[in-house]
């Protein structure tokens, strides 16, 4: 089984609210539509916001940690990753892929300690019936702080941890963690060896950006990888992509 993110970098314009990077997403449809015409039956796809969840998140100010009560900016930002997954669900079934929603604000939550509960019994339901389930960075219930924001990367997280992914993939903006002279760093085990040149996303962002991307794969036992859309293609085809996170070193 596969767990793939399309990053909203990737497949939105990040610096125009709710903009499609039309070209981008289309490519990355391609890519898995051809990987599942070939030899993977079990995918599951998840997206993150890019410009469709980020600025109204970051409008109503709600983060992974800041939360809201107030139900109209809920829907605001939920709504917005609504429409971004009809657009890669669109995309997705266009190309005969049997592309399904599963939206994260009606399954999940945080418990008290901020914990991410997921539940996947309908994922690996879809996945046993032939379908390829499509998640999202969304807004989750927290108890004792409203709503927050759940980014697609601790939904990879997740999902890999308890479906016991066999590969795991974070398809992004730029093709790998970028070392202090932009040189992809093609292994990654330890968090301090790198800290110094892990930052935030250069647009608006609400989750973390690289860092919170790597702090999550490295809690991770299983190897996941991070890489540009121009390796897409390779990564579905079992190639090693990008840099590898890979936590079983240290
Ligand atoms: N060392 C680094 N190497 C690569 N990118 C980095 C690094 N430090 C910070 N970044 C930033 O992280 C961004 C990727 O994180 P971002 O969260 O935007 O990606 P995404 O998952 O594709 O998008 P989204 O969060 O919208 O789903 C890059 O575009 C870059 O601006
Ligand atoms: C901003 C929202 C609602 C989701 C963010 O998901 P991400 O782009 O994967 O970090």
């Amino acid at each position: 089984m596969i767990v793939l993110k399309l990053g909203g970098s990737v497949i939105t314009d990040k610096d125009r609210p709710e903009t499609l990077d039309g070209e981008a997403l289309e490519r990355a449809a391609d890519a898995v539509a051809a990987a599942l015409d070939g030899d993977i039956d079990d995918l599951v796809v998840v997206h993150g916001g890019g410009s469709f969840g980020h600025h109204n998140a970051s409008e109503h100010g709600v983060t992974t940690t800041e939360g809201t009560r107030d139900a109209g900016a809920a829907l605001d930002i939920h709504g917005a990753m609504t429409t971004l997954n009809r657009f890669v669900l669109g995309r997705l079934l266009e190309r005969g892929v049997e592309a399904v929603p599963v939206h994260p604000f009606s399954a999940a939550h945080r418990d008290a300690e901020s914990d991410l509960e997921l539940p996947t019994g309908q994922v690996a339901t879809l996945l046993a019936e032939g379908f390829v389930p499509v998640l999202h960075g969304d807004l989750v219930a927290h108890a004792g702080a409203g709503a927050t924001v759940v980014s697609g990367d601790e939904l990879v997280a997740a999902l890999a941890r308890d479906l016991e992914a066999e590969r795991i993939g974070l398809c992004s903006t730029v093709p790998g963690v970028l070392d202090d002279e932009d040189r992809v760093i093609d292994r990654i085990s330890d968090y301090d060896d790198v800290e110094a040149v892990l930052g935030e996303s250069e647009a608006t962002d609400v989750t973390g950006g690289m860092a919170a991307k790597v702090q999550a794969l490295l809690a991770l036992e299983a190897e996941a990888s991070i890489f540009g859309l121009e390796e897409l293609d390779a990564f579905l085809a079992g190639d090693e992509s990008g840099t590898t996170i890979d936590s079983s070193e240290t």
